[in-house]
């Protein structure tokens, strides 16, 4: 799989947020995103996963495999998605279901993330780290290669954010790729880094104020749609 961004812009509320962004991703490679809140790091995180439109410029995920590309993303978001009524286990079964299973089952993505005691309790009674957690283990029982994570350390404390480099650098040696947006070091080996910083601003660049929330209910579901093969 090889992930290709040309020329990328964002514009948002009529805003330009960033422009001529370009970058390559490989299989067991990951993209580590940084910048200053609102730099456009959740913005770009969603345009990978298909639900926010470039102003300009293209992504392609080329991949030698009979799937389109958007059922080879797993998005971890600022909101999650996970059912708050239903437990760690029936949401990630209905994960499962709905995502693709991996050969990492339900039990053993719990253990990884130390959430083996919690597979019966209901999401609404978990802490905000743990649900961060569950949020990791669904993607590790998931069929997603392509992991897209906004903030993946928000909520977790020092022993968690190394229990999540761990198993991000276990995702690459096994053929995964990652693109990560991030205020916190998360210590993976060769990451690229990304560095987004407020664009110079062109005469003409201001436009009328529009809103472009289309993506929302998406960004609530947690996981992107399919995205049209280029
Ligand atoms: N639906 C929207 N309509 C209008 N403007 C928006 C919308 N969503 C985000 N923005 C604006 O786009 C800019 C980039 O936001 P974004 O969330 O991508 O930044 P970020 O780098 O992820 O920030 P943070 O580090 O705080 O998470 C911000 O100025 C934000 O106010």
């Amino acid at each position: 799989m090889i992930l290709t961004a040309n020329n990328l812009s964002c514009r948002r509320g009529g805003r330009l947020i960033f422009r001529d962004i370009s970058f390559r991703v490989a299989s067991g490679s990951a993209l580590v995103i940084t910048g200053d809140n609102g730099a456009g790091k959740s913005s770009l995180i969603a345009m990978i996963a298909g639900l926010l439109p470039p102003a300009g410029g293209d992504i392609t995920l080329s991949n030698d495999q009979e799937r389109a590309p958007g059922e080879l993303i797993g998005l971890m978001a600022h909101r999650d998605g996970l059912k708050p009524s239903l437990t760690v286990q029936e949401n990630l079964s209905w994960a499962r279901r709905l995502l693709g299973a991996s050969a990492t089952g339900i039990g053993e993505a719990l253990e990884a993330v130390g959430l083996s005691h919690a597979m019966d309790m209901p999401v609404e009674h978990l802490s905000a780290g743990q649900r961060r957690r569950v949020s990791l283990a669904r993607l590790l029982t998931c069929s997603r290669p392509v992991w897209l994570m906004d903030e993946p350390a928000g909520a977790l404390d020092q022993r968690s954010i190394r229990g999540l480099t761990a198993l991000m650098q276990r995702h690459l040696a096994g053929g995964g790729m990652i693109i990560a947006a991030t205020h916190q070091p998360l210590g993976l080996d060769n990451a690229l880094t990304l560095h987004l910083a407020p664009p110079a601003i062109d005469a003409g660049d201001e436009e009328p104020f529009w809103e472009d929330d289309d993506c929302e209910d998406e960004l609530l579901m947690g996981y992107a749609p399919a995205r049209a093969a280029p």
